[in-house]
């Protein structure tokens, strides 16, 4: 169970005083005024101005596509894919970077599983793009402050003439792309371009007739459906990079030799069995994830839409882990998707297949959500006057929450799966968090805070927070139609 202080694992038998403080103090979020500011003049449209000025012709010379914690695979990576063409197209060497940054991991309270998850998946890139002679050179960032510095610092020295990366939706991310975006914009010689890879369609660009983004989740859909038949190149996919000539290794020596660091202190296992067992659930790199894909497909998606609120049929994909650390791309899952469905569109066919594409599109509307509503990855909720619920103060029945002792055995079996397996199911992760909520009366985002310091997916703070908001406002009607399946409990 999420242990948060100190440096065991997030899922050890005790749950103290401290944890308890701690998952509170991760609650910082501005004032509902200053969300409204921020709404106002999202960092979004912040980065996308300045990004015209950044994206600058210069001599090519070496070209950097700096990986983040969200598109960690060489197949199908928009950045990396641009990055290797420019390298290409000026005779220059293509170089790419991690920035490793603990306090970040802290200050987003991203799980140890999550941590581990990642660094696994960064050793297989690293290792497959070697072979390539192309380096990815690990830099750590000490400081949140310094991490712009570092990339700047690494770029200078390793005389990059651009820079390539996939754009982050989330406001602390963008608001450090403008911070790089800006001491680029001071350099006569460096060019920076941040792309959009996360999903098929650009976030904050599906509109409704009046000109402004959708906010409601049928209309988006509706639309992105349309607009995926209409256009079903916005599913191709690009090839993974060109490799560097030999002689790059000896050249940049240092850079290949930078290792993959361990997990900071909060975020170790409790024992290496633990890990193990975690590692074994969830498989690293861009291979796992596709026949993952493929073993979806061929055994569970055509039940999909019967079966997808049965907790005890593991009836989903496991897929997000390897969503949310862009591990996969989303545009070779649906065009594998797309074939297995006999080349239909994604309304048409296998009802199994239409409804989880629905859950894709889902994804995707959450990120226009997170664009075009920035205070909802700020600890926020989306509708800014439950900020000012009251909530109780109730550190014993959360402990009894987190521990998966509240007596109710499908409330208790959501949180056993979450400890044992670093994963929920989606029915139960919106019954445990309704419990947590109406029955507590605590606040959810205390829950969501400890969920995500103890799961192996995190699609970031606005995510959850949509999710857990949606748990709120329709608890009702999904408690009407729950099919409570006792298997679960064996
Ligand atoms: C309270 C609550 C909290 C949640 N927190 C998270 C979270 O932190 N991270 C996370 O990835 N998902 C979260 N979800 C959504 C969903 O529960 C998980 O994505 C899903 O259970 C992951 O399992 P899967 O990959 O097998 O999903 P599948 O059912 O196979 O779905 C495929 C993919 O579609 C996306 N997806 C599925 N359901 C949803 C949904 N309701 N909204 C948006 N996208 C969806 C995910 O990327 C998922 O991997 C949450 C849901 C609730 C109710």
């Amino acid at each position: 169970m999420a242990q948060i202080a100190g440096k065991k694992h997030a899922r050890s038998d005790s749950q103290t005083h401290d944890d308890y403080v701690q998952v509170q103090n991760q609650l910082r979020h501005p004032s509902t005024k200053r969300a409204k500011q921020i709404d106002a003049d999202p960092p979004y449209d912040q980065l996308e101005a300045i990004l015209k000025k950044t994206r600058r012709n210069v001599k090519t010379r070496n070209v950097l596509h700096w990986f983040r914690s969200k598109d960690i695979r060489q197949e199908d990576n928009k950045g990396l894919h641009a990055a290797s063409q420019k390298a290409k197209e000026g005779g220059g060497s293509l170089i790419s970077m991690y920035l490793f940054s603990p306090k970040d991991m802290e200050w987003h309270g991203t799980s140890p599983a999550r941590s581990d998850f990642i660094l696994e998946c960064l050793r297989i890139l690293k290792g497959q793009l070697e072979e390539k002679n192309i380096p990815v050179a690990i830099i750590t960032a000490e400081e949140r402050g310094n991490k712009t510095d570092k990339v700047m610092q690494f770029a200078k020295e390793n005389d990059v003439s651009h820079i390539f990366a996939n754009m982050e939706y989330e406001v602390d991310e963008l608001r450090r792309d403008v911070d790089l975006a800006k001491k680029v914009q001071k350099e006569d010689d460096i060019s920076l371009d941040v792309l959009h890879d996360q999903t098929v369609i650009v976030p904050g660009s599906l509109c409704t007739g009046a000109g402004g983004p959708h906010k409601v989740f049928t209309r988006y859909y509706n639309d992105w459906l349309a607009i995926t038949k209409k256009k079903p190149k916005l599913i191709d996919t690009c090839p993974p990079p060109e490799g560097n000539d030999k002689s790059m290794k000896q050249a940049h020596q240092k850079l290949f030799d930078t290792t993959i660091p361990g997990l900071p202190e909060s975020k170790q296992f409790g024992s290496d069995k633990e890990r193990d067992q975690i590692r074994k659930l969830w498989p690293a790199g861009n291979k796992a994830g596709m026949q993952r894909h493929a073993d979806f497909l061929k055994h569970k998606i055509t039940k999909y839409a019967d079966n997808r609120s049965e907790a005890a049929l593991d009836p989903s994909s496991r897929l997000s882990p390897y969503f949310s650390s862009g591990i996969v791309s989303v545009r070779e899952i649906l065009r594998n998707t797309q074939k297995f469905n006999g080349g239909k569109d994604f309304a048409s066919g296998d009802a199994g297949v239409v409804s989880w594409v629905r859950e894709i599109v889902f994804r995707e509307f959450y990120r226009q959500v997170t664009v075009i509503t920035p205070h909802t990855s700020m600890n926020l909720p989306q509708n800014l006057k439950f900020d000012f619920v009251h909530w109780e103060d109730d550190e014993e029945g959360w402990k009894k929450w987190c521990e998966g002792r509240t007596g109710i055995p499908f409330i208790d079996a959501g949180i056993r799966q979450l400890n044992a397996e670093a994963y929920m199911h989606n029915r139960l992760r919106m019954n445990t968090a309704s419990y947590l909520r109406a029955n507590y009366l605590i606040d959810y985002r205390i829950g969501q805070q400890w969920e995500m310091l103890a799961q192996s997916s995190e699609e970031g703070g606005d995510f959850d927070g949509n999710a857990a908001e949606h748990v709120m406002a329709h608890l009702t009607d999904e408690h009407a139609r729950l099919d409570v399946n006792a298997a679960l409990f064996a």
